[in-house]
């Protein structure tokens, strides 16, 4: 879904459209880019349920040191694709409104591919890490 108009700032309130003048105004930026996209991104929320599902089982295993660098790698690879997807679909809606545009559909759905990418990646991860504890499991019960 777009991050759109319904995310206007109340008209009273003069919205900022200057340089950030801190690194903290710059901060509270970005902490605030990262909750709206958790907050209207259904995907984003399933990505973060899933990250924290394998980093449950990941202690539960008692995964090695270069294990969870693997792991951080895939979660963060799919957290970063679902960001761009979501820059992608804001300026393409920006830009297209709702008139209908090839170029429109290809910047959305290769946006989209990215993160269908990433995700393929950490689930490939998720295998060849959790792959012999499961064995073990299964084979001594
Ligand atoms: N302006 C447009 N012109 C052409 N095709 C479009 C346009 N807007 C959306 N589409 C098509 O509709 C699909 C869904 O668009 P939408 O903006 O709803 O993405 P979304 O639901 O946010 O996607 P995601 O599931 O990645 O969050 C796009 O992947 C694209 O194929």
């Amino acid at each position: 879904m777009p991050l759109d108009s319904r995310d206007k700032q109340p008209t009273s309130v003069q919205p900022q459209i200057d340089k950030n003048h801190s690194f903290r105004q710059s901060l509270g930026h970005a902490a605030g880019g990262v909750w709206l996209v958790i907050k209207k991104e259904r995907n984003m929320r399933f990505h973060l349920l899933t990250a924290a599902i394998v980093i449950g089982l990941g202690l539960w295993f008692g995964i090695g040191r270069s294990d969870w660098l693997w792991i951080a790698v895939a979660i963060f690879s799919v957290i970063t694709a679902e960001f761009l997807n979501t820059i992608v679909e804001s300026i393409v809606d920006l830009v297209v409104g709702k008139s209908y545009h090839r170029l429109a559909k290809t910047a959305k759905d290769v946006a989209a591919a990215s993160t269908l990418v990433a995700a393929v990646f950490a689930v490939v991860i998720g295998l060849i890490i959790f792959e012999p504890y499961i064995w073990f499991m299964l084979s001594t019960h």
